[in-house]
């Protein structure tokens, strides 16, 4: 069923078995810019930009994925369940809640905590536990490791909320270990897992709750060439 409501593309093999999501389309736009060869735009409904193009040969896609699990679910699902996709990468930003993750370091999710029922749809008689691809998380540590680009790995919080009406909630998660909060890898997971394809979220860690320090807009939307490196060498 293509081209899908929210994606008008209507043949198969213009977008890449792998596409790399950050939440922000025009980011989107500098990633095809400034890493792809060339690359050519495939979307541009609700504004939510995709791009197809090479990075060192390799065909790759990168489309914005929006903000919050609604807006990510969307796109993830008809990515994965209409156009063939296979591996999703988000590249993103998320807010530290641990004394030992500082502004600007990287954290890849193992799995996604979350506030959000997106998993009640699946009837399950239990807890499910979003958790990322071993294959992709086994490659993006390696590819870290190789170029000596420091990485914590651990269980991240996908929230609905970003101005929580009891400030202080984080700390409960913290507690539970959870390192940072975004809010958009559990519905990722979710998708990837039912459609039997694979997917990682990658993040740099733009503001920390615990110190209040936070980076510009314009340093999230630029100074993220180790994630994007790993990222573009995991596509
Ligand atoms: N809920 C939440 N989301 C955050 C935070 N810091 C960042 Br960057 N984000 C992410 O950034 C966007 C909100 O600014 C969302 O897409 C989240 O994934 C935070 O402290 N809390």
């Amino acid at each position: 069923m293509i081209p899908t409501p929210h994606i008008n593309v209507s043949e198969q093999g213009v977008i890449a078995e792998t596409v790399l999501m950050p939440g922000d389309p025009l980011r989107a736009k500098f990633i095809a810019e400034t890493y792809l060869e060339n690359p050519v735009q495939f979307n541009s409904v609700r504004n939510m930009f995709g791009f197809t193009g090479t990075y060192k040969g390799k065909k790759v896609s990168v489309m914005g994925s929006g903000m919050g699990m609604p807006s990510i679910g969307i796109y993830s699902y008809e990515l994965l369940n209409f156009y063939g996709v296979k591996n999703i990468i988000r590249i993103g930003s998320c807010g530290a809640i641990q004394e030992d993750v500082k502004i600007r370091d990287i954290i890849i999710g193992m799995s996604a905590s979350t506030t959000s029922n997106y998993a009640s749809q699946y009837n399950l008689p239990g807890t499910y536990a979003p958790t990322a691809s071993w294959p992709l998380m086994k490659k993006a540590l390696t590819i870290a490791e190789n170029k000596a680009i420091p990485v914590k790995v651990g269980n991240i919080l996908s929230a609905d909320i970003f101005y929580d009406d009891e400030p202080e909630v984080w700390k409960r998660w913290a507690r539970m270990g959870v390192l940072a909060i975004e809010m958009e890898a559990a519905a990722l997971y979710m998708n990837a897992a039912r459609a039997g394809a694979n997917a990682i979220c990658i993040l740099t860690v733009s503001d920390s709750l615990v110190s209040h320090e936070a980076t510009s807009a314009e340093e999230r939307q630029t100074s993220f060439t180790n994630m994007m490196e790993i990222a573009l060498e995991l596509a």
